[in-house]
């Protein structure tokens, strides 16, 4: 059960004794928009990341959500991949089919990493068309206040120095307005080559997790989530704003621990 469930500037916040039980609740949570949106609208479109969260949502391949999720309406995607090939130790997908999806009946067909064989500049633009043929046949939604995908549900990390997906401090693609998937060459954080969905994407879907655990984000979560120096440039993870969807962080208590006026109680 989490500690603390405030809400904060269109931020819910829940805060966890330990990553056992936040990896817990985040597995209720996963399980639950899946059921809703293939209720609503047969499918569940899911982006994932790379770094932890992988190991964070491993709890799905267990009882009972191994049984009870509805796999087969699963479609998958990543919020930022690197532009490795997928046999590769860096890969996101490796990570998430080695951690999860070789462990629960996904369809194949319905996983959609990026093509590892070209440049990233062509990798993203590829992705991107990818995507557009399934927002095309409503696999994934649409926004309906700009031509965005709308999915169901994207899951974000968060690096210490503020950046999600591969969207990193001060980088020129956090200006990006039109295209939906873009691409980096000069990632701070290795391998420098990177395919990473756009904030219009992000912050059009119905749903946006960000997970974050660890006491080295500990000043990010505060300077984000606290609006610390409103002035200064901002970090990635505070524009993750949905525009109409909604927006939960998941923290443990180390990386909630500088947070102004956290109470941690039941
Ligand atoms: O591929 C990546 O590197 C990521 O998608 C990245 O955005 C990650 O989620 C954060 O860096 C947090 O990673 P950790 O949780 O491992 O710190």
């Amino acid at each position: 059960m989490a500690l603390c469930g405030a809400k904060k500037d269109g931020r819910e916040l829940k805060i966890y004794e330990n990553t056992d039980e936040l990896s817990t609740d985040l597995a209720d949570y996963i399980a639950e928009l899946s059921e809703n949106s293939v209720k609503e609208r047969g499918v569940f479109a899911i982006a994932l990341s790379g770094g932890s969260l992988i190991s964070l949502i491993c709890k799905l391949c267990e009882a009972p959500y191994n049984k009870t999720v509805d796999w087969a309406k699963w479609y998958i995607f990543w919020a930022d991949e690197r532009v490795v090939a997928k046999s590769h130790a860096d890969s996101n997908y490796k990570l998430a089919k080695d951690g999860i999806l070789s462990k629960v009946p996904v369809i194949p067909s319905h996983v959609h990493s990026i093509n590892d064989t070209v440049s990233a500049e062509k990798a993203a633009e590829d992705y991107e068309f990818v995507i557009r043929q399934l927002v095309r046949t409503r696999v994934i939604n649409v926004s309906d206040i700009c031509d965005c995908p709308k999915f169901d549900l994207i899951l974000l990390g968060m690096g210490p120095d503020g950046h999600v997906a591969s969207l990193f401090p001060g980088h020129s693609v956090l200006d990006e307005k039109e295209q939906w998937v873009t691409f980096i060459t000069d990632s701070p954080k290795p391998p420098p080559e990177r395919i990473t969905f756009t904030l219009p994407v992000i912050n059009s879907a119905s749903n946006v997790a960000v997970v974050v655990t660890g006491g080295s984000k500990a000043d990010a979560v505060h300077l984000v989530v606290d609006d610390v120096e409103p002035d200064h440039p901002s970090l990635p993870a505070k524009l993750v704003q949905p525009t109409k969807g909604n927006l939960v962080w998941f923290l443990d208590k180390a990386a909630a621990s500088k947070l102004d006026g956290t109470k941690f109680s039941e």
